[in-house]
């Protein structure tokens, strides 16, 4: 695969996606927090209004055709957002629809209370698309398991994925349109930003609105009694990570990395984010450490070898857990039935990962 596009390149091509009303995205300035991984693009199309943000839907559409043709783009998800606060549903949408959030509200001062959840479980990492959203999801079922009442919010606000790894279709209901009832899956109740939204808009937020629509999803939602609450986090040490560990009582974080270089660096990033936060670290979980052919049997350590748990030895941490690159975990991902929900050997890591993690925690 070809070399992920430079950023100006990126500006290049949208300088050519003309605007109603005159000029392009780029001479418009409409073009916010453009990012640009392992050749994954990401970006916002900021506009003034929601009525403005509708209007420009075919440009947002003709903006990530032309990012998804250049070369060295494997996927590119582009939102539109509007600087005021989301159009309210519309009047009688009645049972069903979407519970409505005021998303797009600022956060609101001082900490908050989650009634009824004993443990807030952070699970984070450094870099993106190294298994934080399959090792939450997994966690969470195993947790359940185990006989625990748990709750998993995704709070990858850029890239929900929750609904999809945990089988979720239906939209939480909200029989007074202010508190969400959480549907459940496995055992765990499960929300996601991804659930409020048609599966096409991938909105994004600027950093306030984010951090509001977050502690929204984890104030609003009736969780009931809960052991657990997991909370699968956008990667990085951004803004999210900032506002849940300062508004929330996080009782820890778990980092997932690959034992990669580059991916290590970021997990050593997020280890000292957390640490300057003063949010514990419940230990580090290495990802696709290995990979066993299924015909011949031979091992091979793709990304390297051991790196995750010398990193947690450095720093004092418990190494929860060595998870093998497997098809099956792939394939389980995708099709909303996480392989901690059967009984498959492919489950035993989290299994031991959260019965270790009991201990831990009790
Ligand atoms: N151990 C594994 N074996 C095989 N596939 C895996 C494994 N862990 C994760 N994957 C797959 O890799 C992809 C990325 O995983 P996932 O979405 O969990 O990563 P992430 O860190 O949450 O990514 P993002 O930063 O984009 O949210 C998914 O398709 C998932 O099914």
């Amino acid at each position: 695969m070809a070399a992920s596009p430079s950023r100006d390149a990126i500006l290049a091509t949208l300088a050519r996606i003309a605007v109603p009303g005159g000029g392009d995205l780029v001479s418009r300035d409409l073009v916010r927090a453009l990012g640009v991984d392992a050749g994954s693009v990401r970006f916002v199309i900021e506009t003034d209004s929601a009525d403005t943000a509708r209007a420009l839907e075919p440009v947002r559409a003709a903006a990530e055709a032309a990012v998804a043709a250049m070369e060295g783009v494997s996927k590119v998800s582009v939102a539109l957002t509007a600087h005021g606060p989301a159009a309210k549903a519309p009047a009688g949408a009645g049972k069903g629809a979407a519970p409505s959030l005021s998303i797009g509200r600022h956060p609101t001062a001082g900490p908050n209370e989650v009634p009824g959840v004993k443990r807030i479980i952070a699970v984070g990492s450094g870099k993106g698309g190294v298994g934080k959203s399959t090792v939450s999801a997994n966690l969470a079922v195993a947790l359940a398991r185990e006989g625990w009442r748990v709750g998993l919010v995704d709070a990858d606000i850029y890239g929900p994925s929750q609904p999809r790894m945990m089988g979720v279709t239906k939209k939480p209901a909200s029989p007074d349109g202010k508190t969400i009832i959480p549907p459940v899956a496995f055992g765990v109740r499960v929300i996601s930003i991804g659930m409020m939204l048609p599966e096409e808009q991938a909105l994004i937020w600027r950093g306030p609105m984010l951090m509001g629509a977050l502690q929204q999803l984890m104030t609003q939602v009736a969780w009931g009694d809960l052991d657990a609450l997991v909370i699968d986090m956008p990667p990085g040490t951004g803004d999210v990570q900032m506002t849940l560990c300062q508004k929330f009582p996080v009782t820890g974080a778990i980092i997932v990395s690959t034992p990669q270089d580059v991916a290590l660096l970021d997990a050593r990033r997020a280890l000292n984010a957390f640490e300057t936060l003063k949010t514990p670290v419940l230990g580090l979980i290495e990802n696709m450490s290995t990979f066993v052919c299924p015909n011949c049997g031979h091992e091979e350590h793709i990304f390297g070898d051991g790196g995750v748990a010398r990193e947690a030895e450095k720093h004092g941490l418990p190494m929860l857990g060595s998870l093998p690159l497997l098809l099956e975990v792939r394939l389980s991902g995708d099709g909303g039935q996480p392989v901690a929900a059967g009984d498959s050997p492919a489950g035993e890591p989290y299994r031991r990962m959260a019965r270790s993690l009991i201990a831990q925690l009790v």
